[in-house]
This record gives C-alpha cells, structure tokens and sequence, in this order.
C-alpha cells in the first residue's frame, strides 16, 4: 500500500448531488487511509445547459473537470465513468476505477407497474439513445419521451403525472439514496446498461505519479477495471460515445479449463441500434467469453461482430 502523501489532495467535483455523492465516496477511501483530502466545486457547461446530451455533445459533464485538473486547480477529478469519452485525453492518466455499483437499469413507475404491466401508449421518459432503442424494441406499444435533467428533476416527471414511467441507472439512484422509488431492476436481457455505467473513473495528472499510485492502490477495484475494458472496448471500437445507441455488460463468470478445474473469465454481451429515429429500429445483438487478461480483445471481437451485422454510422 503506498503511503498517504503529507499534502492535502484537492478533489474537483461538480455540484449535483450524484456528483457529490460520487466524489464523497472516493474522498472517504482516501480518509479511511489516512489521506487528507479537500473538495474543491467545479461548474461545466452539461449543469448549465438543458439542452439534449445528443446536441451539447459528449464530455460535457467531464472537460471541465479535467480541464481543473489540467490547470493544477485540482489533484484529482472523479467522473461517473460512463460519462467519459473513449479518446484518452492528453496530460491525465485514469488512477483508478472503483468497485461498481449494480450495473443495471431501473424503472420508476406511477402505480409501481413494471415495464411488461405499462398499457401501450404510457408514457415513458429517457433522454438516453441506448435506452430509447431498448425500449422501442421490446415492442410494447410504449410512447417515448426524451427528457434531461438530473435525477431530481426526471423523477418529479413521474410524481407528478407528465409521466408514467421513467428509466434511470440504478448506481445513480444508490448513490442520492433513492432506491426505495424503484419499481423494477430491468433485466440486461431487456436493457443492456451503458459501458460502465456504476463505476467511478478517477483521474490525476500524468506527471503526479505519487497521487497516481496512491489512488491506485487504495481505490482500484481490479474485477470492476477488466469488466469495464471490454465494455468501452465495444464503445471506442464502434467509434461511439456515452450518447450512442450502444450497451454492453462485462461479467466475471465461472467456467471449467481443458482439465475441469473452475477457472473465472469474462462474459460480455453488446447490443447496437442502427436508428434512433422514425418507427423501425433495428437492435443488433453479439457476446463472447475470454480470459479476464483478454478484456480489450474481447471487447474488440464483441463490436466487430456488431459491425458485421450492420451497426455502422452510429452518432459519437
Ligand atoms: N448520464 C447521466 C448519468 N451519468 C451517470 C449516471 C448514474 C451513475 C452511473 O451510471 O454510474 C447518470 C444518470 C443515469 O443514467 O440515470
């Protein structure tokens, strides 16, 4: 375990309260091992705008973090790890990935209904292409509503009957302590979450190889970093960001070697919508399993088979 450093590191978050609550989390690993830290309030254009994700662009939520970073305003920035571009940004390393939360997507409905119980023509709110498609595909008859706004905000939809049903990451509703208003854990089967959705991603400078190594070894969960590879594997492969049609869920299963002994590798399953508009989306599916030490490949392999079925022109 490296040694907490005598100065005190400076934490950038931004101010929402999943934001908070994220950055928290990782400021009280670094407490519990004896590491000072402070939180230092950074504002991005994604808190100030509500435009759609789809027309302000991805990275909204993460450049101004790093950029804090950057101008050495801030030691250590901690982003909602989906939310971040696959191109790796010059002048910061990623330290650390944090155990994940569970992964999946949730329902929050009027009259506690779950998807399949929802009459054709309820009302469903999501701003999310991955989750649109999703949900047009089940064929359910359902009317989507794209809407933004965070967690607050999307959850008074339904409260107050604009809407009857929104989906929402579960690791964000844990995380504002709102677990209590779910009314379904939906299966990958149906929703297959975002590449890395519940995981935290938490950068430093490249030169600050102390801090580097420091959150490294007190925050780095090493089964939630290898599922993750794959997954945004898939992402960075399909030349998609956080606001393309695309889910992928990386899983640590068990499985038996050549001489029947229980050996763990990785399972991943990917999906990719062709369209995002008009009434016909086409959803492709594709999975694999590998060795936990093959997580970038099997990614890789995972979206070149997506590609082969037509997921092409996806938006970045
Ligand atoms: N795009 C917004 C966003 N970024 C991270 C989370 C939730 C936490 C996570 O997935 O890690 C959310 C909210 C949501 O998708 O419901």
């Amino acid at each position: 375990m490296t040694n907490p450093s005598s100065r005190t590191l400076r934490i950038g978050t931004r101010a929402s309260n999943l934001a908070m609550s994220q950055t928290r989390t990782i400021a009280k690993m670094l407490e519990e091992a004896g590491q000072k830290v402070e939180l230092v309030p950074v504002s991005t254009p994604g808190d100030r705008s509500s435009a759609p994700i789809a027309e302000i662009g991805v990275g909204v939520f993460t450049s101004a973090l790093r950029e804090a970073l950057l101008a050495n305003e801030v030691d250590v920035a901690v982003h909602s790890y989906k939310d971040l571009p696959t191109a790796p940004q010059p002048g910061i390393v990623l330290a650390a990935v944090s155990k994940r939360e569970d992964p999946r997507d949730v329902l929050i409905s009027r009259d506690g209904l779950t998807l399949g119980e929802l009459p054709p023509g309820a009302k469903v709110g999501t701003g999310s292409p991955r989750r649109m498609t999703q949900l047009r595909a089940l064929g359910l008859g359902l009317e989507i509503v794209p809407i933004r706004g965070n967690i607050d905000t999307r959850i008074a939809k339904v409260t107050s009957g604009e809407l009857d049903a929104i989906v929402l990451a579960k690791a964000g509703l844990t995380r504002v302590g709102k677990l209590d208003l779910i009314t379904e854990v939906i299966d990958p089967m149906q929703i297959l979450p975002a590449p890395a959705q519940g995981a935290l991603a938490v950068e430093t400078r490249v030169d600050d190889v102390d801090t580097e190594h420091l959150l490294r070894s007190i925050v780095d969960h090493e089964a939630t970093r290898v599922a993750v590879a794959a997954e945004r594997a898939v992402l960075a492969t399909l030349q998609a960001g956080c606001s393309a049609p695309v889910g992928a869920l990386a899983e640590v299963v068990e499985d038996l070697d050549s001489e029947g002994a229980v050996v763990e590798r990785l399972s991943l399953r990917g999906v990719a919508a062709t369209a995002t508009e008009g009434d016909s989306v086409q959803i492709l599916r594709a999975s694999g399993v590998a060795d936990k030490h093959e997580a970038d490949r099997l990614g890789r392999t995972v979206a070149s088979e997506l590609l082969d079925l037509g997921a092409g022109a996806l938006s970045r």
